[in-house]
């Protein structure tokens, strides 16, 4: 089983990966540049990729739900884990911060004292191999794990805004036909995205009415531009249960008369 994720080797994307591929007979790890290219190896060149989704300060990672609604995949498993940043430094007064977009959110306080540009890369490993490149002096936002026994000229630690910062990951894969049955004592979750071609008053709020009426209970929602028009939105929900359930069924049956509707799959919830 080939496995892509968001590389180089050393982001929080690989041990995501990596603790996905031990449910597996065997694995190998296939690394690409940013998020976008890691979805798209799905599935020529990788049989499951492994993403970012939800950071618990941060919110949705964005370019992923973009995707899906370009190309819908099929979402299998999630699982959180704890992210920690340190600030390394090959100079004690850096003039520019490598820190990979959503990183850069998850670590403000810290970044706000050091007043220089920051340096957006698409991975937190790309920010320490930018730094150790780097002949001016600079600074960089890095996992912890990766430190080491590196050593930098500064070092600042745990430097992450929130205590319990965590991750949500999801592997996905092209979609098959047959989706598997629901087994029993697992909770799942759902994922999908209603899209709206039909904007009018209260369309928002009859989605939520019909999801609350079946007694469904959303963990996620978020809307996201469609590209179109100002005040044009797609919505990506998650809501706890499988699709084989009676309510989420039923739920759905109502919301497809008036929206598109693409699930993207019913997967066990990391808790
Ligand atoms: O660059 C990494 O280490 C990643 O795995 C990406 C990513 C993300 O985009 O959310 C993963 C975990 C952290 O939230 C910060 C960065």
């Amino acid at each position: 089983m080939r496995i892509a994720t968001l590389g180089p080797a050393g982001t929080f994307s690989e041990l995501a990966a990596c603790e996905f591929g031990r449910q597996l007979p065997n694995y190998t790890l296939a690394f690409y540049p940013a998020l976008a290219r890691v979805l798209k190896a799905v599935p020529q060149d990788a049989d499951l990729a492994v993403v970012p989704i939800e950071n618990i300060v941060e919110g949705m990672v964005s370019p992923v739900i973009d995707t899906f609604v370009k190309r819908p995949l099929e979402i299998v498993g999630e699982l959180s884990i704890p992210v920690r940043f340190s600030l390394v430094a090959n100079h004690q007064r850096p003039e520019k911060i490598y820190a990979q977009f959503v990183a850069q959110g998850q670590c403000s306080e810290c970044l706000s004292r050091y007043d220089v540009p920051i340096m957006n890369t698409a991975s937190n490993s790309e920010a320490l191999q930018l730094l150790q490149q780097s002949r001016e002096p600079a600074a960089a936002v890095v996992p912890e794990h990766c430190l080491g026994d590196l050593s930098f000229a500064h070092i600042e630690h745990d430097i992450t805004d929130y205590a319990h910062n965590e991750t949500r990951f999801v592997a996905v894969r092209e979609p098959h036909a047959g989706r598997k049955a629901p087994q029993a004592g697992v909770h799942y979750k759902t994922s999908l995205l209603i899209i709206d071609d039909t904007d009018h008053p209260g369309l928002l709020v009859e989605h939520l009415q019909v999801f609350a009426a079946y007694r469904v209970n959303l963990t996620s929602l978020v809307s996201r531009p469609t590209g179109q028009k100002f005040g044009q939105y797609h919505f990506y929900l998650e809501c706890e249960g499988h699709l084989e359930d009676s309510a989420i069924r039923a739920a759905l049956t109502l919301i497809q008369l008036r929206n598109k509707v693409t699930v993207l799959g019913s997967y066990p919830s990391a808790g």
